[in-house]
Parts: C-alpha cells; sequence; structure tokens
C-alpha cells in the first residue's frame, strides 16, 4: 500500500487501482491503454493475489491467462523475474518491456514513440532504460549516467549507461543533479527475456531457480500448490539492485530519454501538481472523485471526496482534504509526506481497520 495516499490508497485500493488525476480512467487502466498496440505479445499482468478481482473488473479484455498472481509481495525482481521466466519458455528471443502500472505519464503517443525506440536498442542486446531530466535531488529513485550515443539509425537518441545507481543518498543525489550528467530511472525495462534472466540468475540464483521451479508447474494441475510453497521462500529484492546495476556495470545497459511528462505520484503534492485548475471557473482548487459538492472562497489546492458531504473551505492555501467514509484527511500540500507518518502510528495503535 502506498502510505503516502492514506486514506485514499488501502491495503485493498493501491494506488495503480485508483484515479489520481480525474481522468476517469485508474492508473492501471492508463498504463494498459498507454501499451496497447505496441506490442506484438499479449500484456501480461503482474499483481498480489489480493487484487485479481480489482484488476479484472478494470481490465476485462485480459486473459485470464496472462494475470500472473502472487501470494503475497516480493517486490519486482520476483515480479518481473517470473513474468520474464513465463515469457522465455513461451519465446525465448522475446523482447520484452516492464512498465510500472502506477506512474502518470502524458502525453500516450510521446511514450510509445520512446518505447519503439527502446525496442529498437533493445534489439542490439541492451537491457534499455528510460530516462527522466531530474527536477530535484530525490533519494526515492534510480540515477542513469548517461554515456554516448550508441548510433543507431532507428534509435537516434538512444545513448550507453555509465553507471546505475539505485536511491543514493541525499548528498550523491545532489552531485548527480549538478553534474547535469545524470537522469532519473523512470521504473521501465525493455530487454532481450534472455539478457534480463542471464542477470538474475548471477545476481540472485536462489531466486532465479525458484521462479523457474514454479514456471515448470505453470501449465500443469499442481501449479497452485508450487506457487504456495515456493513462494515464500523467493528473496525479496528489487530488479533493479538485481540487474540494472550489474549490468549497467557490465557496460550492457543503454538509455532512451523520456520526452514525456512522468510522475511517480508519490504523495498528494504530487496529485495537487498534477491536477490542472478547472480554467472554466475561478476557483483554484481541483476536485477528484464522485463528489463534487465543494463551496471554495479564497481556497487553493485538492479535494478528493467520495461521500455525500458538502466540503467547504474559506481562506485555505494548497489545502489537501481527503474525505472518505471511515477517515478524513486535512493537510497541506507542504506536509504530505508526512501521512506516512499518520499511518505508521495507526499500525503502532494497531488502528488497522482503516489502512
Ligand atoms: N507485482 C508487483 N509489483 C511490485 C512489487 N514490488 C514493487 N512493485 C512495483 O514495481 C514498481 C517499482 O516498485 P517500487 O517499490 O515502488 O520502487 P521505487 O521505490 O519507486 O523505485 C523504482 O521506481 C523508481 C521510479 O518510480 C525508479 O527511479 C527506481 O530506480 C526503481 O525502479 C512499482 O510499480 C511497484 O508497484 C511486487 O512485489 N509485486
Amino acid at each position: 500500500m502506498g502510505s503516502r495516499l492514506w486514506p485514499l490508497s488501502r491495503a485493498d485500493a493501491p494506488k495503480f487501482l485508483l484515479d489520481l488525476t480525474g481522468s476517469g480512467s485508474s492508473l492501471l487502466r492508463a498504463t494498459y491503454d498507454r501499451l496497447e498496440g505496441l506490442s506484438a505479445g499479449p500484456l501480461m499482468v503482474v499483481t498480489g493475489r489480493s487484487h485479481a478481482g480489482a484488476v479484472q473488473e478494470q481490465l476485462p479484455e485480459l486473459c485470464a491467462s496472462d494475470l500472473v498472481l502472487e501470494p503475497s509481495p516480493k517486490d519486482s525482481a520476483a515480479a518481473i523475474g517470473l513474468a520474464c521466466t513465463l515469457i522465455a519458455r513461451r519465446d525465448p528471443d522475446a523482447i520484452v518491456g516492464s512498465f510500472a502500472a502506477d506512474h502518470v505519464v502524458e502525453p500516450a503517443e510521446s511514450f510509445q514513440d520512446v518505447v519503439r525506440e527502446a525496442v529498437q536498442a533493445a534489439d542490439t542486446g541492451r537491457i534499455v532504460t528510460i530516462g527522466i531530466t531530474p527536477s530535484s535531488p530525490a533519494t526515492g529513485f534510480g540515477y542513469i549516467k548517461a554515456g554516448e550515443p550508441l548510433g543507431l539509425a532507428q534509435a537516434p537518441h538512444a545513448v550507453t549507461v555509465e553507471q546505475f545507481v539505485e536511491k543514493p543518498d541525499l548528498e550523491t543525489a545532489r552531485e548527480y543533479v549538478a553534474s547535469g550528467h545524470y537522469t532519473w530511472n523512470a521504473g521501465m525495462f525493455v530487454a532481450p527475456v534472455g539478457l534480463m534472466l542471464d542477470y538474475l540468475r548471477r545476481s540472485e540464483p536462489e531466486l532465479a531457480r525458484g521462479l523457474d521451479r514454479i514456471a515448470d508447474a505453470w501449465e500443469t494441475p499442481e501449479r497452485d500448490a508450487v506457487v504456495d510453497k515456493v513462494w515464500p521462500t523467493l528473496t525479496k529484492t528489487a530488479i533493479d539492485y538485481a540487474v540494472a546495476e550489474p549490468a549497467a556495470a557490465a557496460g550492457d545497459v543503454a538509455m532512451v530519454p523520456g520526452d514525456f511528462t512522468w510522475e511517480d505520484v508519490g504523495d498528494f503534492a504530487a496529485i495537487n501538481r498534477l491536477n490542472k485548475v478547472d480554467p472554466q471557473t475561478d476557483s483554484q482548487v481541483s476536485i477528484l472523485g464522485s463528489n463534487k459538492r465543494v463551496l471554495e472562497d479564497e481556497s487553493s489546492g485538492i479535494v478528493v471526496s467520495d461521500t455525500a458531504r458538502l466540503i467547504a473551505l474559506i481562506g485555505v492555501d494548497d489545502i489537501v482534504v481527503v474525505d472518505t467514509p471511515d477517515a478524513l484527511l486535512v493537510t497541506t500540500a507542504e506536509h504530505a509526506q508526512r501521512v506516512k507518518n499518520a499511518v505508521d502510528s495507526l499500525k503502532r495503535n494497531g488502528d488497522t481497520d482503516v489502512l
């Protein structure tokens, strides 16, 4: 659960299932739509078992065989690794793309152009990342040091990667941003499936063996029993440590600059930034959710509400109001990061019914 987006995001409603832009589409639905048509093969979704119903409801066209369910969260190396292991059994020469379903990316056309270039670059035997120009020394991202142009006619913006550093400390992140040589990693990888698995096997041999055991049983009646037995034993680590860092050190990573708006939607301040106020009215408040009954007098910020309550804002700036049937959050964009602390204290106090 993305605890910085509580009480909107809950254990049973993580942010990828939510509409955070007021577009009417969840982040998952928007990600799926953005990717459709880019791949010759089917799109696969890897998610927690507890989200199966919600995902199927939001993506009715997704075949059951392309919905891969995890018994518990084991981090991105296991999730992406399992998808790669299954795809490699069907087509060992496939170029795969892995995309987080909880980011806002606009416009879709620019994203698709960048992914097409990444596929061309990956076809030369590299793991291709998408780089985003950093706007701050954020420590929650991976940093990619760009090298020389690859010189590919079919991927003119692709460059080599000299270094990939997952989540540096603040001082290092400041140096990287000041140098002008680093981009943020957008959390997307396009690569030959065999190369992804080679690195996974080298860095995390036990994890890779576990995924192979699951893939061996995938098309058999023993699938669930094997998944239940093997999954808890899998190493919990991120794909960035298991694959991207070692592959970059070996010169096997390239980067295509992400020439689009990209937002990780980490907290309500990000939602505030994303939701431009309605130019038709004088209001400086953007309203998400089904309840539009908001009375605003010289106030700015966002209101997210699915209740029937009328909400009145008077003389408050950069306010964040999230109104749900069992929990009400009031904070400001400046303090949005501290929502996580509130969730931590609810957990400590055992108030898990509202999480
Ligand atoms: N299915 C599944 N997905 C997972 C799991 N763990 C993480 N993910 C998904 O994998 C993506 C990245 O995981 P995070 O744990 O949110 O990573 P992060 O801290 O944001 O860092 C990653 O993303 C940044 C961009 O947002 C990158 O900058 C960074 O390098 C890294 O790739 C998210 O979409 C997340 O939902 C898991 O157990 N199962």
